[in-house]
């Protein structure tokens, strides 16, 4: 009998992965809530792979500790391979099986109900069975890997770069299937450096950067939240008009600031709208990309992890500091 899935699906806490002299995961902490679709992204090296690999006990952790699916990932290896499912970055298949034959393979592995639905599966994808894997392209290979990782109808789906290299229809029709899945109360958690593309399919989103966690969020709350402030000042020697820990990016060209803040309330902005050194200023909604580059581009590292406001000028702000 499988245990009842706790609330959170997958928990790191101040998990440290070590390569030699390179620190991959570096004190991360995150919890990934049942039936969400959860995107972990970052740049080449930020330590995705290494944190799945970790969630799979695949690597063991040089700190922290990490539950999946209430499970140890190491001590419990065996019985998690039944709950999870795995669509690694490049799936290890033998290219001289035929698709229905990696199937029936694969079977072997599981309970009973493995083999139609993975016929059903590849059915649907409009996939040859009788196919070699050799024959296939890199798209119809990442549908064979999808449908052999969800056969056994797994609680929890994880996915290491599942459309890299895959054409725009292909993984468009991949990012939705993920949806339908999260709709039916199964967790999917995924890595990523494509910030646009998530955008339409995660709930929650982190984003990593050499190994550490610079910022995670539901997705609902982060673009709810964060607003840019296009800001024209009379003068290129006007300070940033706003500080504080609300700024998660400041940056000046010509006379207009562009601010990337938080939770940053209507008469703050009537504040800096009346101030005798601004002449106009714009409120809009940044894309998630915008929001990232804000909080990549301009984070320091702190303790735990999170960014520093860091207004690119040495200018003092205009207006007092915001607190929350
Ligand atoms: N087996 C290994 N031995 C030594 N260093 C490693 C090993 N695996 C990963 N690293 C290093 O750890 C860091 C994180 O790598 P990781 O593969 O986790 O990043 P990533 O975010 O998945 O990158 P990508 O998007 O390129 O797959 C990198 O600096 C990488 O060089």
């Amino acid at each position: 009998m499988n245990a009842p899935s706790p609330a959170s699906a997958i928990r790191f806490q101040s998990v440290i992965k070590r390569y030699r002299k390179t620190t991959a995961v570096d004190q991360v902490s995150f919890d990934v809530p049942s039936g969400v679709v959860f995107a972990l992204l970052g740049d080449n090296g930020a330590g995705k792979t290494t944190s799945i690999k970790a969630m799979l006990g695949t690597v063991r952790i040089d700190g922290g500790s990490i539950r999946v699916l209430g499970c140890d990932p190491v001590a419990d290896s065996v019985a998690l391979r039944h709950r999870i499912g795995i669509v690694p970055e490049q799936p290890s298949l033998y290219d001289w099986m035929t698709v229905d034959e990696t199937g029936w393979f694969a079977a072997g592995f599981h309970a009973e109900g493995f083999l139609a639905r993975y016929r059903e599966s590849i059915r649907r994808f409009g996939i040859a069975p009788g196919k070699r894997i050799r024959e296939l392209s890199k798209g119809m290979k990442a549908k064979v890997a999808l449908s052999l990782a969800t056969a056994h109808e797994p609680e929890l789906l994880i996915l290491d770069e599942p459309t890299s290299g895959l054409d725009p229809m292909v993984r468009r029709e991949f990012l939705e299937s993920m949806i339908e899945r999260a709709a039916t109360g199964q967790t999917v958690f995924l890595s990523s450096h494509q910030i646009n593309e998530v955008e339409r399919v995660a709930d929650h989103v982190a984003l990593m950067k050499q190994g550490r966690l610079v910022h995670c969020e539901s997705l609902e709350s982060l673009k709810r939240n964060t607003r840019e402030l296009l800001v024209n000042v009379t003068d290129t020697g006007v300070p940033s008009p706003l500080g504080g820990d609300n700024v998660i990016s400041a940056n000046r060209t010509g006379r207009q600031w562009r601010l990337l803040v938080r939770d940053v309330t209507d008469s703050q902005i009537a504040e800096i709208e009346n101030s005798e050194f601004v002449d106009r200023c714009s409120v809009n909604e940044p894309s998630l990309e915008e929001i990232f580059v804000g909080y990549i581009g301009e984070s320091m590292s702190t303790d735990d992890g999170m960014p520093q406001p860091r207004p690119q000028s040495d200018d003092q702000p205009l207006a007092p500091e915001v607190s929350s």
